[in-house]
């Protein structure tokens, strides 16, 4: 059966300008560099959802040259365009803004840039230089280029949402942008366009990543537990528990195992429940882990959490290269949530 296809194609600014926008409605963006997978489809569903059915949804296709250091990875990033613009009509999509690099660069590299500041050195900044700037100069002219209400990001790179939510305060843009939780495959593995380049042994080894992450999340919470029974049964504390007598005995070695385990707080025993994952892929596996960060940070700024930190929110991110294939990954740790 042929299916027909709900939506526009569109290669050039002109074309994008002549797109009427929404009467009554608003006008919700997804910037991707295509290849799509159910990530990005969820996305655009996010989109959809929230335009609502008199709304319109345009998603971006481009795989923008600034971003990339390496002329190797540019030059393998899939490109997938007529399957692009199936799973675009297939999530709600009504408009897919495809140009080229000489429509969006028509005077060649731009002169003038969007610089990320010192958020967009560390981690991700620090190990592909340059990659913040080229990636919120094309984020600057994307949404300048599709004037959106809305916009909407995966946090998968959430330091890139961090950025563009950065920019978008500090220069004004007059967009409203929202995050997208990270869609994994069955096997915990954080879908990604650069997945199709791993090989079974390759995907063994990058499932350590998804691993060590919520090794990290199960030990905050297994440590926020403890402490909430240790307060509970401590002299004077809340006993409304009603534990016996076995239970507070209990409870007191579990407290007790968790001030040793715990040294420096569990800023430092998330990290290390992570790190071991880590290495054992890195010594063990027939294709080795090769880790280039792994970092527990201040979702504001990227800045390291501090190892006496008791609560707040805070984000667990890793990179590491499996083969050829850089992969990242990061999960959301709220601490001292039970307290
Ligand atoms: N697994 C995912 N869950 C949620 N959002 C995602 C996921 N993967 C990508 N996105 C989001 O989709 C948008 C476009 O990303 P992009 O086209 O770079 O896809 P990608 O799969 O991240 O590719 P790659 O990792 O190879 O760069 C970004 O906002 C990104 O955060
Ligand atoms: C936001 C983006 C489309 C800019 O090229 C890209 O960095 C991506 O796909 O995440
Ligand atoms: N998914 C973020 C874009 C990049 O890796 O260049």
């Amino acid at each position: 059966m042929t299916r027909t296809l709900r939506t526009t194609l569109l290669r050039t600014a002109a074309e994008l300008d002549a797109l009427p926008r929404p009467a009554g409605a608003e006008r919700a963006v997804v910037m991707t560099m295509g290849a799509l997978h159910d990530g990005h489809a969820t996305l655009i569903r996010a989109a959809r959802e929230a335009a609502g059915p008199d709304g319109q949804v345009v998603v971006t296709v481009f795989v923008n040259p600034l971003q990339f250091g390496e002329a190797a990875d540019l030059d393998r990033y899939p490109r997938t365009l007529d399957a692009d613009l199936e799973t675009a009509a297939d999530a709600g999509a009504d408009a897919v803004f495809a140009p080229g690099v000489d429509e969006v660069y028509p005077g060649g590299e731009p002169q003038v840039r969007i610089t990320a500041g010192p958020m967009g050195e560390r981690l991700e900044g620090a190990s592909r230089p340059g990659h913040f700037d080229g990636m919120l100069t094309v984020v600057a002219k994307l949404l300048h280029l599709t004037r959106p209400d809305e916009a909407f990001y995966g946090q998968k790179d959430a330091q890139q949402l961090a950025l563009i939510r950065r920019m978008v305060r500090d220069l004004n843009f007059g967009v409203r942008i929202t995050g997208v939780p990270t869609v994994r495959d069955e096997d915990g593995l954080a879908l990604s366009s650069r997945n199709r380049f791993l090989s079974p042994p390759e995907r063994h080894t990058a499932l350590a990543l998804p691993r060590a992450l919520f090794a990290a999340q199960d030990r905050l919470a297994a440590q926020q537990a403890l402490h909430e029974r240790a307060k509970a049964t401590a002299p004077g504390g809340d006993r409304a528990a009603g534990l016996n007598r076995l239970g507070e005995a209990r409870a007191a070695a579990d407290a007790q195992a968790v001030a040793l385990a715990r040294p420096n707080g569990a800023p430092a025993a998330v990290r290390a429940a992570a790190r071991t994952i880590l290495d054992e892929a890195a010594a063990r596996n027939r294709v080795p882990l090769v880790l280039d960060y792994l970092a527990l940070v201040d979702p504001a700024d990227f800045t390291e959490i501090p190892d006496d930190r008791e609560s707040g929110e805070a984000i667990l991110a890793v990179a590491a290269r499996v083969g050829s294939t850089r992969l990242i990954d990061n999960i959301p740790l709220t601490f001292g949530a039970l307290t």
